[in-house]
């Protein structure tokens, strides 16, 4: 058996990056979506990324954007992942998993047509608005849940055991309920929403994306 692993996303600052990494996050996420509150600039991103070095999975976060675009701000933000959000082609995500580590985020209306998805590709389960904050119906995607997928929308310290006690996913992504306000955290919720996924059990490894 494994542990869940967590991402800590929305981060914005190098001083957030190290408050993720110090409270245990095996991701931190980087929002580079023009439409976002949360976004970061790649100088910044590369060096909250270097900040907290190989030991900690560095995520770009992308929505309606462009391959090149994506590809350079991998590159300029030493990002060891990328994740989609919106609705690009089978092609769009193909061609990024050949160079990338794959997030594909999806709602759960989009499921059926994404599973299984190909190799390099892991799906992320988010609610239909990306970073706000709310919650999907655990009981209601049950039976569906794909093994190895991970888990975002309305997570947080109060509510995050429960998301995967119900799913059982291979990893919990989080940021709206972890904010003092947009894009700075809150340490004390970092904390706790780490401790609690750590706390709430374990996974089969052999639902862990490959
Ligand atoms: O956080 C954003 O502003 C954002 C913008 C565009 C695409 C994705 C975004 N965030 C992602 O949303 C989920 C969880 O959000 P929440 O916990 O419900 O607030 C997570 O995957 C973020 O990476």
């Amino acid at each position: 058996m494994t542990r869940v692993q967590v991402k800590v996303c929305g981060t914005t600052s190098v001083h957030d990056a190290v408050l993720a990494a110090e409270a245990g996050a095996d991701a931190i996420g980087l929002v580079f979506a023009p439409v976002s509150k949360r976004r970061v600039d790649a100088a910044t991103a590369r060096a909250a990324s270097l900040a907290v070095g190989v030991g900690v999975a560095r995520v770009g976060v992308f929505l309606d954007q462009g391959l090149d675009e994506v590809l350079r701000t991998a590159e300029a933000a030493r990002l060891s992942a990328v994740q989609i959000h919106g609705p690009v082609s089978s092609l769009y995500v193909e061609t990024l998993a050949r160079y990338h580590p794959v997030l594909r985020a999806v709602r759960p209306q989009d499921l059926a047509e994404a599973s299984p998805p190909p190799v390099g590709v892991t799906l992320l389960l988010d609610a239909p608005t990306p970073g706000g904050g709310v919650p999907l119906d655990w009981a209601a995607l049950q039976s569906v849940f794909p093994a190895g997928a991970w888990l975002a929308g309305g997570l947080g310290p109060e509510n995050v055991a429960e998301a995967i006690r119900v799913l059982r996913p291979a990893a919990v992504d989080a940021v709206s309920r972890l904010e003092v306000s947009a894009g700075v955290k809150d340490p004390e919720r970092v904390r706790a929403f780490v401790r609690a996924a750590r706390q709430a059990g374990l996974v089969d490894p052999q639902s862990y994306p490959q």
